[in-house]
């Protein structure tokens, strides 16, 4: 049997870091969104017990390192599961991007083997087997937009912002999000208001949205990649509402409410960038 997973993308559309943890991770205070732009996953079982991945990409692991083979050993072992799986990955979203393609993927494999091992668990049973693959895997899991505080995985479910064109653009350079927590100084990165945009979220307000977009970990990214800057100023004098880094970054994304805009971003960005995609927020049911 076979089951077809996606695996969206998410932006936050803002990030806070409050504190450094003994346990290495921070705290975090973050909105996080699902995107239209996903990987797409073939599982099918394994009678032998192995778990085989196959990943279509020159930056993606093929064995125990990959996300999706992780989540299915850890529910494999959680639950004396004697079959095995193949994971089929059709990557789509760019690779260390700060878009979490690769816990995306953890949390598609988690849905669809509750499926294909008739496992009967809850969404919320599955984002708690997530958090042992990765911080921002329980979000994957259930999707939409949430409220993530924690190291990532405490969720707090929240409207969706209201429909608009995402123009997402990542410059050729990977990022690794261990190197930018670590390089993180709490004591001097400007900070941004969360509870402005969960309330602006929550009143349906986009231009709110906008103003309330903001990232600590630019503080990190943006001095040790010009690029990134160059991007964020090219999309705002585009007519971009708002802009900022997803994640640890690079990718940058803007947002708009007009799809002309969103065209003449998509334009501009691919004369200097080869990584430009021009999407929409998924909404509630993902
Ligand atoms: C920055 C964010 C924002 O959504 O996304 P990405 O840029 O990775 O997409 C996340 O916090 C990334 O979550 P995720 O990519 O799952 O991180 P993990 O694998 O759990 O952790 C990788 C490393 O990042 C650091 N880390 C991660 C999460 C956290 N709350 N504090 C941390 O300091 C730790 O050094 C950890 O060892
Ligand atoms: N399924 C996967 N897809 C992408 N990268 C993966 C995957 N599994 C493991 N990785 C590794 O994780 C690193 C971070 O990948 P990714 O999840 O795309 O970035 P980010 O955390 O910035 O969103 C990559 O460099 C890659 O080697």
């Amino acid at each position: 049997m076979t089951i077809i997973v996606k695996a969206p993308a998410k932006i936050n559309l803002v990030l806070d870091a409050t504190a450094k943890r003994p346990d290495g991770y921070h705290d975090v205070h973050m909105v996080m969104t699902t995107v239209d732009l996903a990987d797409r996953l073939e599982l099918t079982e394994l009678p032998s017990g192995e778990i085989r991945m196959n990943a279509q990409h020159a930056y993606v692991p093929n064995d125990e390192r990959n996300l999706a083979y992780k989540a299915a050993a850890v529910l494999k072992e959680r639950f004396n599961i004697r079959s095995g799986v193949e994971i089929y990955l059709e990557k789509h979203i760019p690779v260390a991007a700060g878009l979490a393609g690769g816990s995306s993927d953890a949390a598609a494999t988690l849905r669809g083997l509750n499926e294909l091992w008739k496992l009967d668990l809850t969404l919320e049973q599955l984002a708690e087997i997530g958090a042992e693959v990765g911080s921002d895997v329980p979000f994957c899991v259930m999707g939409g937009t949430a409220i993530a505080t924690g190291r990532g995985e405490q969720l707090e479910k929240l409207v969706s912002p209201p429909p608009c064109w995402v123009v997402l653009a990542k410059p050729t350079i990977g990022v690794s999000t261990a190197d930018v927590y670590g390089a993180l100084d709490l004591t001097t990165a400007e900070r941004p208001d969360v509870e402005a945009m969960i309330q602006a979220v929550k009143a349906q307000d986009f231009n709110g949205i906008c103003d309330a977009l903001g990232n600590v970990l630019e503080s990190v990214t943006l001095p040790m990649h010009p690029e990134v800057e160059q991007i964020k100023a090219f999309m705002t004098s585009c007519g971009a509402e708002g802009v900022l880094m997803s994640g640890s970054g690079p990718t940058v994304f803007a947002l708009t409410e007009h799809e002309n805009r969103a065209q003449r971003l998509y334009n501009g960005l691919r004369g200097f960038c080869n990584e430009v995609y021009v999407v929409r927020l998924l909404g509630e049911n993902h």
